[in-house]
């Protein structure tokens, strides 16, 4: 039986639970990264993952870039998510070393990740509970399996310290992340068998004292891009293994 909510959100798949071992395989083989304590999920923490100077970059970036963010289920609830969103270019020199070096720690192709999102919260926002992965059953479906399909694993990572509140809470898997500058919080919103996992659902609490800066990526079971990607970054992408 998949865990989900009730709505059947997805159910077993065996590709999606291949990823979930491998990564989970990647991930505890790095002594970096901290196995978080919960038995729900499959969560991970790598703190000091971005630099301080990679964190100011990408808060600068995402204040030139920030638009309200938007919502693919429809929701009654104005307060539902109050933050600003900004799509950081992928293909900036900046960005593109950051995506990369995610793409390598997961062991996940950086073509099944989507663009970089950054996320700003001022006093007062939040993004209330929600699962990262799609509901099957939702209008959007369709469209999404067009474009790489479910999301496997979620990368998140605060850019900042936050005064008070803003942390990242999981309610059913019973955990909660202070922000802290340049961790990253990974998990799979899958399970075992490659169902999407209900207890994955998780809140950005409102911030009550200070501004929060993440940034997340989502990776799709497939390729999410679907062209080659541009020649000179696959030189800088060889460059980059060879280091
Ligand atoms: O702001 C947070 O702590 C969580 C953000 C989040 O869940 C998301 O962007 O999907
Ligand atoms: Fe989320």
């Amino acid at each position: 039986m998949s865990k989900n909510n009730g709505l059947m959100s997805g159910g077993p798949s065996p590709v999606r639970a291949k990823v979930g071992r491998e990564v989970a395989a990647r991930l505890g083989a790095n002594p970096n990264v901290k196995r978080v304590k919960v038995d729900a999920a499959q969560m991970y923490t790598y703190e000091h993952f971005l630099s301080e100077d990679e964190c100011d970059t990408l808060v600068a970036l995402i204040d030139e870039k920030a638009r309200p963010s938007t919502l693919l289920a429809v929701t009654d609830d104005p307060e539902y998510r109050t933050s600003d969103s900004s799509d950081l270019h992928r293909w900036s020199e900046e960005v593109y070393a950051i995506d990369l070096r995610i793409a390598e720690l997961l062991g996940i192709p950086e073509e099944h990740a989507e663009t970089m999102q950054g996320q700003r919260y001022s006093p007062g926002q939040q993004f209330r509970a929600h699962c990262d992965y799609f509901h099957e059953n939702s209008h959007y479906w369709e469209k999404m399996k067009e474009s790489g399909g479910q999301r496997t694993w979620t990368a998140m990572a605060y850019l900042n310290q936050v005064e008070e509140g803003g942390a990242t809470w999981f309610p059913r898997a019973g955990i909660r992340f202070k922000p802290k500058s340049g961790m990253l919080v990974i998990w799979n919103n899958m399970a075992p068998d490659g169902s999407p996992n209900y207890d994955t659902i998780h809140e950005g609490m409102r911030v009550m004292e200070g501004t929060k800066y993440i940034i997340t990526k989502w990776f799709r079971e497939e390729p999410w891009i679907r062209g080659p990607i541009p020649t000179f970054l696959a030189a800088a992408k060889q460059q980059h293994t060879d280091n």
